[in-house]
């Protein structure tokens, strides 16, 4: 179980978050809504270990977040131009995570056809360049990457905002098929409440931000 505990977060001069909770469990896929700047981007990166709480804890297992093992989260952007080096091919993007790991390897070349094709990525791409395919592409190649690891949990923020709707609903039903087969439990970020609907198990809301909180 990946758990928020009664968090709050604030930035400087800036309460975000207050006694927020959530739990996702393994396979379970929960969506996340609520209005531009009311935190979510925020209590993703809180539960990515990335922006440490102020007040409440975050776990995973029940162990703190900060001893995650490695590879365990992945996060998959909004942007896939600006979460790529344009010098790199499809296949050292994919790649990336697990040279960081562990350089080179049969092993890992494998894995990497074999996440793309989970991804929706045909072979013939893989030795393309960024500029060379197109954004819903770059978006799988972006998502091959955050899966090449296995990672028990993931975070999509917007990841599916500049795709068209086609595209949106065959890489969700990818994404979707592949935390079942895998048990790997989604935080699902979008303003897109009928993909919610469509996919989450269950939604959650953050309020809209205001003197009110
Ligand atoms: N690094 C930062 N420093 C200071 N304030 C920040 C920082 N990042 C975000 N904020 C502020 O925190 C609030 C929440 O931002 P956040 O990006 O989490 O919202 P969001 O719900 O994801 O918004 P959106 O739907 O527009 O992406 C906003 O008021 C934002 O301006």
């Amino acid at each position: 179980m990946w758990s928020a505990r009664r968090i709050s977060v604030d930035y400087p001069g800036t309460p975000v978050l207050e006694d927020v909770s959530i739990d996702i469990a393994p396979g379970e896929i929960v969506g996340l809504g609520g209005p531009s700047g009311c935190g979510k981007t925020t209590l993703a990166r809180a539960m990515l270990g990335l922006r440490a709480p102020h007040r409440g804890t975050i776990s995973l297992d029940g162990h703190d977040i900060r001893s995650a093992p490695r590879g365990s989260l992945a996060m998959l952007f909004q942007a896939p131009r600006s979460a790529t080096n344009p010098r790199h091919t499809l296949r050292r993007i994919i790649d990336e995570p697990q040279r960081i790991r562990a350089p080179r390897g049969a092993r890992a070349r494998s894995s990497i056809e074999e996440t793309a094709a989970t991804a929706g990525l045909t072979p013939d791409l893989l030795d393309r360049y960024p500029h060379e395919v197109s954004d819903g592409q770059l978006q799988r190649a972006c998502l091959a990457r955050a899966l090449v690891q296995r990672p028990r949990y993931l975070v999509c923020d917007e990841a599916t905002a500049m795709l068209d709707p086609v595209t949106t609903a065959t890489l969700a039903r990818q994404l979707v098929d592949h935390a079942r087969e895998h048990h790997m439990g989604i935080l699902l970020i979008s303003h897109d409440i009928a993909l919610l609907g469509a996919v989450a198990d269950r939604a959650l809301s953050l309020p809209a931000p205001g003197p009110a909180r």
